[in-house]
């Protein structure tokens, strides 16, 4: 009898490509759309800002449509790789369930539910499930996974809560999000337990309401180019 519900460190040879890639892009887009119409036009700016890859939020019922839509834009990062589309805010299986089915590649929950983690598993589908303690990065570790989202991340502490966890579980990966903005976003970057940053500031609702998505771009690119100069 084990807890793991991945077996002991057993991360998937896709799922660590797929972290790989996330490591690659270094930031998490955050999304929150509230008409599916939106989303193939913000994706779209993401891509031309520099970020293909985006975490569309169990927030609102446009949700999964959203994935779907994005899903199947064949929207595409300049060396030909397909947006990389996933969902957020997963907080029960049904919802990994309707995630899936629209296509999205990876799940994101504000917290860590082992019911979340398991029907993921079964759908081997990556899950970033949220942490904020060393109790739930352990419980983490122990259902056999080898990256979590810290949230809240700067109300839980930022990067020296990061630093400090990261020191008993060498083996864990960190995707910070909440309340990260494009001037400390580099100090998250910095640590070598963080894999990517997660956040919704290059995606601001009052400009994806407006149908603003030059603004996205605008502030896409900026974030790209955030992360380049925390790198140099
Ligand atoms: O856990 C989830 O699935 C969430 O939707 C939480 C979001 O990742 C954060 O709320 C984004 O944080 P901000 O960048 O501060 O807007």
């Amino acid at each position: 009898m084990t807890d793991d519900v991945l077996g002991p460190g057993q991360v998937p040879a896709d799922h660590a490509a797929l972290l790989g890639r996330l490591a690659g892009l270094r930031l998490l887009p955050v999304v929150v759309l509230e008409d599916a119409a939106a989303a193939v036009p913000l994706a779209s700016a993401l891509v031309a800002g520099g970020l293909p890859v985006a975490e569309v939020t169990f927030r609102t019922p446009a949700a999964a449509d959203a994935i779907r839509a994005m899903a199947d834009s064949g929207l595409t990062d300049p060396d030909g790789a397909g947006l990389l589309v996933g969902a957020g805010t997963v907080v029960t299986p049904g919802q990994v369930d309707d995630a899936v089915a629209a296509g999205a590649r990876f799940v994101v929950s504000p917290g860590l539910s082992r019911a979340v983690v398991e029907r993921c598993a079964e759908h081997g589908v990556l899950v970033l499930p949220g942490t904020a303690t060393a109790t739930e990065v352990q419980a983490a570790l122990t259902m056999g996974l080898r990256a979590v989202k810290f949230f809240p991340a700067a109300t839980s502490g930022g990067p020296a809560a990061i630093r400090a966890l990261a020191a008993p579980f060498p083996q864990m990966r960190f995707v910070p999000t909440g309340g990260i903005t494009a001037a400390d976003v580099g100090e998250y970057l910095a640590l070598p337990a963080v894999l990517a940053a997660g956040g919704s500031w290059m995606v601001p609702a009052s400009a994806v309401a407006a149908g603003n998505f030059a603004e996205v771009e605008r502030l896409t690119a900026a974030a790209v180019a955030a992360t380049r100069t925390a790198a140099s």
